[in-house]
């Protein structure tokens, strides 16, 4: 199939009311696309199931899949015109409108009561985030997810809905678990700068802790699951025009089943805090809005693939004889955004730390902000 029939596909299943999800993996060259063929809610039991999942950051509410079975699976290459990144340039932040002296006004506070907290508590960081209201005149979807996958190659670029919950679209950094097989691959991220021309830069004390205490936790949480497991010193990446700190942690799990390797890790102190409990109740009273899928995660669950056995061989009738590979593969919902009533919710958080200046994090929300914002407008 061509791009233009998958996003054609995708664009007469929106006009129908039907769920679908399109995603284009980090760095890859496909489109996928799974179009549900009834506007049922189907919710995950388990995570034994197979399809595409779409949870909550609240981990005790429901995570919803479109089941393998239930779908339609297509997919395509993408023109090279749309796999060529654009390079947006990044807005300065200095454009703030009276609107935003609210917002700034009312997050800046909850950052401040953040770090109080901390200094008063054995909480050691919180993930405080905001929405931010853009009103778009683009009444087809389609558009924005094209050029969210022209701007962001590097990240996990989806358009995802369904005409009970809701329509998102997303190009997230950050990998919550990549598992084939009994492997897992997953990442630490955390730390935030501007992109300025340069990947050599320096991180201060405050940005390399909190970092330090995302890769720690991570190792910690699954070490009860994994035989082994290993981390590599923390890199500068580049997410749009954002630098972020990164550790890729990898090793082998224990056991397939993956409902307690998830919940060990999310939400991560990358979106919540540390200890993950506090955290969270400092979130869920203190922020004064829903996250819903926002610092929640989606992707694939328990897709199955077949791997030949050795794509050199000479003899290739052992070819035909490959293994049923299992993997899921997935993403943290971040830099997303919620299309709702001819608006974008644009959602936005960083880590506080006892640290943390409230300036400095709020221009970093308002950084954060424009990976939505530059294809909206
Ligand atoms: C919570 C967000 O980012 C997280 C991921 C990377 C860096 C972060 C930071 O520097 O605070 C955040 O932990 C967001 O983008 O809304």
């Amino acid at each position: 199939m061509h791009q233009k029939d998958v996003l054609g596909r995708i664009e007469n299943q929106f006009i129908s009311g039907l769920p679908f999800v399109a995603y284009r993996k980090p760095n890859a060259s496909t489109i996928h696309a799974m179009l549900q063929k009834n506007d049922d809610v189907h919710i995950v039991v388990d995570f034994t199931e197979s399809g595409f999942v779409f949870s909550p950051f609240d981990s005790e509410l429901e995570t919803i899949i479109f089941p393998e079975k239930s779908c339609e699976t297509i997919q395509s290459e993408l023109d090279a015109e749309t796999e060529k990144s654009t390079n947006l340039s990044p807005n300065p932040v200095t454009q703030i409108s009276q609107d935003n002296d609210d917002l700034r006004y009312q997050h800046i506070e909850l950052i401040q009561k953040g770090i109080d907290t901390i200094s008063n508590s054995d909480l050691k960081k919180i993930v405080v985030s905001r929405i931010e209201t853009v009103p778009i005149s683009e009444d087809n979807p389609m558009r924005l997810f094209k050029s969210l996958l022209e701007a962001y190659p590097t990240a996990f670029v989806y358009i995802w809905y369904h005409p009970k919950v809701g329509l998102w679209l997303g190009a997230s950094p950050e990998t919550l678990l990549h598992i084939e097989g009994l492997r897992f691959k997953t990442m630490a991220l955390a730390g935030t700068q501007l992109y300025q021309n340069s990947m050599e830069v320096e991180w201060d004390s405050k940005n390399i802790e909190e970092q330090h205490l995302v890769t720690q936790y991570i190792e910690h949480k699954l070490t009860p699951h994994v035989s082994q497991i290993s981390a590599v010193p923390a890199q500068t990446i580049k997410a749009g025009q954002l630098l972020h700190l990164q550790s890729k942690i990898s090793g082998i799990l224990k056991s397939e089943h993956l409902k307690e390797v998830i919940f060990s890790l999310h939400p991560t102190p990358a979106v919540c805090g540390l200890p993950k409990h506090e955290a969270k109740q400092f979130i869920l009273s203190n922020e004064n809005y829903d996250r819903e899928f926002y610092t929640g995660f989606l992707g694939e669950l328990n897709l199955t693939s077949l791997k030949t056995r050795n794509s050199n061989r000479r003899n290739v009738e052992n070819n035909a004889y490959g293994t049923v590979k299992k993997s899921s593969h997935l993403f943290v919902n971040l830099r997303c955004m919620q299309i709702k009533n001819q608006k974008a919710l644009v959602y936005v958080g960083g880590g506080i730390t006892k640290d943390s200046k409230p300036q400095n994090e709020w221009e970093e929300t308002v950084n954060k902000s424009y990976t939505m914002k530059s294809v909206i407008s």
